[in-house]
């Protein structure tokens, strides 16, 4: 366990993630150590499938842009305004800019980037997750979101640590980046802060706790088949 690990080994990223990731441990591993992952890590992810992977991972973050920009819409205060606001910002200008760099060094360009025909698994994830926003409350929301931005947190700062090949260092290096891990921790407090203000001290005895924790459950097991479609380009 680090130093910045929470106690079930997970990094610190506040205590709903804690809870809901330890409610989910067998989807939470298939996702974060998927076979994609692996291959990041010691170079041996095909390149065909890198550049289909985050071709899809741009028009994803088209849509997470506006699940969090959903976010303001169903905000209580300035504090919540002001975080999505922050995650807005960090997927659309800085996030982003990792797949246009990488493509446009494989020959594809911005045109051609933004006509990416979007592939069914990411349909399916991102339309779950707005759908979570605009049935539900800001927590539903959350919950639906916490995956994505914690998850790849996660994954980045255990890559990193783990002596990488230097084949996708450029996508390691992102998520394992100060910055990047900066977002993690301010979602996380976001998230805690948000639970505490709509359910109280003891969120886990409240009746909507598992139905949280049931979205954060289905938004990881999603994250699992946008890597299993990344491991196909057509
Ligand atoms: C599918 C997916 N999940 C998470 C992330 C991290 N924002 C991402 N870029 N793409």
């Amino acid at each position: 366990m680090t130093a910045n690990a929470d106690q079930n080994g997970g990094p610190a990223y506040g205590r709903a993630f804690a809870d809901w990731r330890g409610a989910c441990t067998d989807d939470w591993r298939a996702y974060t150590r998927h076979g994609f992952v692996q291959g990041l890590g010691d170079g041996s992810l095909p390149r065909a499938a890198f550049i289909h992977y985050l071709r899809q991972d741009y028009v994803f973050l088209h849509h997470f842009a506006r699940a969090w920009a959903l976010g303001i819409v169903k905000s209580a205060d300035i504090h919540e305004m002001q975080a999505c606001t922050a995650t807005v910002n960090a997927l659309v200008q800085d996030e982003i800019r990792l797949h246009v760099e990488v493509c446009a060094k494989a020959g594809i360009g911005l045109d051609e980037l933004e006509a990416t025909a979007e592939a069914p698994a990411n349909m399916a994830y991102t339309r779950y997750v707005l759908e979570s926003g605009y049935s539900g409350d800001f927590l539903d929301l959350m919950a639906a979101l916490a995956p994505c931005v914690l998850g790849y947190g996660e994954i980045g700062a255990r890559l990193a640590a783990g002596d990488p090949a230097p084949d996708y260092a450029e996508w390691i290096g992102t998520y394992a980046s100060a910055e990047y891990q900066g977002l993690c921790h301010d979602v996380g407090a976001l998230i805690d802060r948000a639970v505490k203000i709509r359910l109280g001290d003891e969120p886990a005895a409240t009746p909507r706790w598992q139905a949280l924790q049931h979205r954060f459950k289905t938004a990881t097991r999603l994250e699992v088949a946008f890597w299993d479609m990344g491991l196909r380009p057509e």
